[in-house]
């Protein structure tokens, strides 16, 4: 990398604040010596002693309703935290990242996701220049698009309409569509079909494309650089197959959208910038699907819902910018995260939705979470000494309730878990269904309670259980779990709640004092595979491999007879 030094981040403090390590800073210690004083405190007991527990460590936002009260802290615990994030300047950061100062130090970059879903009357500077406009000129194309596809005015090479969309994207440019796709699915045009194929592996476009006709399909070839190898590969095979469908490469310009922040790459190759839509270098590709990366979810669910999404994502925004710590949800559940993680030794966080919609959530975060704060330099570059970004995971709690749970609820392992549920079931569901929402619901509410109060041995041994079953039975409980309850999964709450996980990222990258918003833990593995492909195709001797690679590679080549 380069011995430039890096841009200072405007305004956020003094130096000497900022070289204080995080470990050495009292508010730190004051944690360490709270957790050790609270010792084996249970749940149990903060319940029994306090009453009103349940009602205060709750907080509502927007549609959203978290009760945090399971968690293993004391009031003193979150003003200790509160203070911590006082002493690293946290809200500092926050108002320096939405005001557009370069808080992404190692690529001298704004970070301004926050601008994608202002309203057109806000006024952000991104290095002298106000943004809205641009936002909402891309937003406005978007639409017509948008409404064209779904209209069936925007018609293929021979004539018809569009049937099938085929976002082509991966990382930032597949989870985020993908996963809102499938969340709010209820909402969208049902006649049209939709894949999101990610995967260099050619079985994720084959099955995409198995069973669709040239003539009525649309591929959005969505990458912010336009040079991801995946994305590049599978958008080349797919105009391959357009065009040998379709018989002519004039095709292209009418079955193609391409959505990126590279022009030229994009006329290179060889989509109609008409069909363009842009966003910009201050938007991180995992902060993305608000942008024009949400073409595709927007195509399936129509310009006003996707607007009542941003609404949503600017909901979140604004409480985030302005309530004070202890009442700012994204605040604290990142404060739970740098409490669990710096003094529990919590390796990872489960994120578990009681919702099917919501299956590709918790791959979606994995994203979010893990790209942004999987850092072990701090932001000038020294070591950090302390955890970082947990391991995040999850999938639909009632599926992972008959897989994992058992570690959950009886392994060695500590792991702190939000539930999410909705209160209404899909709003297209079948009456004959509706009624299952409730089993569902009881089972997110039945194992938070199980997870946090547990089962002891003198209350199995109690119902009867043989005595040398009763430690088998036994639930430890003091698993801490959020809970977030919302009236229904809508456009506008899929928004507050991405935007709350956004800025809880956010929160814990600041207390860490690391960069959350770039990713050079990418590259290594992208120029090695640059590297090995030859020697698998052509056998050239690749230098520089290590034994056991060269080994694997000299396999490969025998299984394909090579
Ligand atoms: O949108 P693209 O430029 O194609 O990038 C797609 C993805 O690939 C990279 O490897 C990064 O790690 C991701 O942050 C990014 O979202």
């Amino acid at each position: 990398m380069s011995a430039t030094p890096l841009p200072r981040t405007e305004g956020t403090g003094d130096q000497a604040e900022e070289a204080l390590s995080l470990d050495r800073r009292d508010e730190w210690a004051a944690l360490g010596a709270h957790r050790e004083r609270l010792g084996g405190t249970r749940l149990r007991d903060l319940f029994d002693a306090d009453p009103a527990r349940a009602d205060r460590l709750t907080l509502d936002v927007g549609g959203l309703h978290a009760d945090y009260s399971k968690n293993l802290v004391t009031d003193e615990t979150l003003r200790l935290l509160a203070e911590l994030a006082g002493a690293t300047r946290v809200a500092a950061l926050r108002d320096a990242m939405l005001r557009g100062d370069h808080i992404n130090v190692t690529e001298d970059r704004a970070v301004l996701h926050t601008a994608l879903r202002a309203p057109r009357s806000a006024v952000i500077e991104a290095d002298g220049r106000d943004v809205v406009p641009e936002v909402h000129a891309v937003l406005d194309r978007m639409a017509e698009f948008a409404d064209r596809v779904r209209s069936r005015r925007w018609l293929g090479h021979t004539g018809l309409p569009v049937r099938r969309v085929v976002n082509i994207g991966i990382g930032g440019s597949d989870l985020g569509p993908a996963m809102a796709y499938e969340a709010l699915r209820p909402y969208s045009d049902r006649d049209l079909e939709f894949r999101f194929v990610s995967n260099v592996d050619g079985a994720d476009l084959h099955e995409s494309l198995r069973d669709a006709d040239p003539a009525t399909t649309l591929f959005v070839v969505s990458s912010k650089t336009f040079t991801t190898v995946e994305t590049i590969t599978n958008a080349t095979a797919a105009r391959r197959w357009l065009v040998e469908g379709l018989g002519t490469e004039e095709a292209v310009s009418r079955h193609f959208a391409a959505v990126s922040t590279n022009t030229e790459a994009v006329e290179r190759f060889g989509i109609d910038t008409d069909h363009m839509f842009g966003f910009w270098d201050w938007v991180g590709g995992r902060y993305s699907y608000d942008s024009a990366i949400g073409l595709s979810l927007m195509v399936a669910i129509g310009p006003e819902r996707f607007r009542e999404m941003l609404a949503g994502f600017h909901l979140m925004d604004t409480h985030f910018a302005t309530a004070p710590v202890e009442r700012n949800l994204p605040f604290l559940l990142g404060l739970l995260g740098i409490w669990y993680g710096g003094f529990w030794d919590a390796q990872s966080h489960a994120v578990l939705p009681y919702s099917h919609h919501m299956s590709r959530f918790s791959a979606y975060l994995q994203q979010l979470d893990m790209e942004s704060n999987g850092k072990s330099v701090q932001r000038d570059g020294r070591p950090v000494g302390w955890a970082t970004g947990p391991v995040v995971w999850g999938t639909p709690g009632t599926n992972g309730q008959h897989a994992y749970f058992q570690l959950l609820h009886q392994g060695t392992r500590f792991v702190p878990a939000d539930l999410l549920g909705f209160a209404e079931p899909a709003p297209d569901l079948p009456e004959a269904l509706v009624p299952q929402h409730d089993l569902l619901m009881a089972n997110m509410f039945a194992q938070g309670q199980a997870l946090a109060f547990g089962r002891t041995a003198a209350e199995v041994a109690g119902e009867g259980v043989p005595a040398g079953l009763v430690p088998h039975r036994t639930f430890p409980g003091d698993r801490p779990t959020t809970t977030i309850l919302a009236e229904r999964l809508s456009p506008s709450v899929l928004g507050q709640l991405v935007a709350l996980y956004e800025h809880k990222v956010f929160v814990q990258g600041a207390v860490w004092n690391i960069n959350s918003f770039d990713q050079w833990g990418v590259q290594l593995g992208k120029v090695l595979a640059e590297r090995v492909e030859p020697a698998l195709t052509s056998g050239k001797e690749v230098e520089g491999l290590d034994a056991s690679t060269a080994g694997l590679v000299a396999r490969y080549r025998t299984l394909r007879g090579r």
